[in-house]
């Protein structure tokens, strides 16, 4: 049996599965923390539960420990890219020019790509004779027309600079789009739906005939939702007015409206989706503001990616809040009543996942539904095919 060891890097976090391709099962899988400062901690779900510190570690120090805790004939590695650029288009096995490359996109993806390279960096290290292969958040969006990809910026910003909407979370919401489609039991070439990824990052997806045609996040992860700590869409001339109005650098705004904004900014007190819940149920109002903000900017999303579809068969609901959180999805299609959404409270409120997705009633106009994302699963399956003793 052969196994891929899938990464996802953060600046400061490293998630790590180890996977059976063939058939989805998770073998082990995994979180270390706080990476770089004195009291990193090592946390590994499967198949062992255990959770450790590693002082001041690096994330191959982080690598090294997880790797000495599980067992495994590992034969590939995947690691999750948030930022291609305009370099890639779909999975490719890494190189030097390759890591480069993703290195280079960093401007573009400041809390992704820097942690991107030093994962592939480390990983390669410690597994120097496998093929590593880098799959893209930004892959699956490629299909996007002109007219939903483009800024309305003078054109020369395009072709000199490349400044477009990419779009991210590519994987995922491939994904729950092709699970959407079982569990409707129509093929996914028939389907115009809208996905929305809700996570620490979070965006929303028009999909028809199984093809990314709109995204709320653009030239980088910050565009559209508001999100744990990133603000979503501001007026460009925000950053001009508050380097002018409060004597903040340029750079201080951009870390601003990335790192202590979004949830985090409003309630002034976490960007956890869990937290803001408990807090706004004992009455703490900006908790209960930034819920409402959220809900709202995504309702409104949500009817701009429709002006993409002719019909929609479905919305889809993923992502840590998309899969957990019962109110965000209530007050988000409370504010679609323009579509009547019958919720079924009951559906929407089952502790885990209804058995069908649906959290709407059976005769509601619109149908919503709930699909978990399994992002390290397309992963594992996209180096798969770089692995020869797997690639059918
Ligand atoms: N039971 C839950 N109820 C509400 N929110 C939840 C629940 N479980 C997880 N979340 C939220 O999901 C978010 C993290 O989503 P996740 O997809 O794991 O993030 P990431 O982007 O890091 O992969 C957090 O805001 C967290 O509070
Ligand atoms: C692209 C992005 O925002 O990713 P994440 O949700 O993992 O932060
Ligand atoms: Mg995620």
């Amino acid at each position: 049996m052969g196994l891929i060891f899938v990464v996802n890097c953060g600046s400061s976090s490293l998630k790590f599965t180890l996977i059976n391709p063939e058939d989805g099962k998770t073998v082990a899988n995994g979180l270390a923390e706080r990476l770089g400062t004195p009291e990193a901690v090592v946390n590994i779900r499967q198949p062992v539960r255990l959770e450790f510190q590693v002082p001041n570690a690096t994330h191959g120090d982080a690598l090294d420990k997880i790797l000495s805790h599980i067992d495994g004939d590992i034969v590939g590695v995947g690691h999750r890219i948030v930022h291609g650029g305009e370099y890639f288009t779909e999975s490719v096995l890494v190189d030097d020019k390759v890591v480069e490359l993703i290195g280079s996109a960093s401007d573009l993806a400041p809390l992704h790509n820097p942690a991107h390279v030093m994962g592939i960096e480390a990983a390669r290290k410690k597994f120097p004779d496998l093929p590593h292969v880098v799959v893209f958040d930004t892959a699956f969006h490629q299909s996007m027309p002109k007219r939903a990809y483009l800024y309305a910026l003078p054109y020369a910003m395009y072709t000199n600079e490349k400044v477009r909407k990419y779009g991210f979370h590519g994987t995922s919401h491939r994904y729950v789009a092709g699970e959407a489609a079982k569990l409707m039991g129509k093929p996914l070439e028939d389907l115009h739906l809208i996905t929305m990824h809700l996570g620490n990052g979070s965006s929303t997806c028009a999909i028809r005939e199984g093809k990314s045609y709109d995204t709320s996040m653009g030239l980088t992860p910050l565009e559209g939702l508001i999100m744990g700590t990133r603000s979503g869409d501001v007026d460009a001339n925000l950053h001009e007015y508050l380097t002018r109005r409060t004597g903040c650098t340029l750079s201080e705004v951009t870390a601003m409206v990335n790192r202590e904004s979004g949830l985090l900014g409003i309630s002034g007190l976490s960007n956890d989706m869990r937290t803001l819940a408990e807090a706004a149920a004992s009455g703490h109002q900006r908790a209960a503001l930034a819920i409402d903000m959220f809900c709202f900017r995504l309702a409104k999303h949500i009817l701009g990616m429709s002006a993409s579809l002719d019909r929609i068969d479905a919305l889809i609901f993923t992502g840590g809040i998309g899969e957990n959180s019962a109110i965000v999805r209530e007050k988000t299609l409370s504010y679609l009543s323009l579509l009547r959404p019958q919720v079924d409270s009951e559906l929407n409120n089952q502790h885990g996942r209804p058995a069908n997705g649906r959290i709407t009633t059976g005769d509601s106009p619109v149908l919503a539904l709930v699909v978990p994302t399994n992002e390290e699963l397309v992963i594992a399956r996209e180096t798969a095919r770089f692995v020869p003793a797997l690639a059918s």
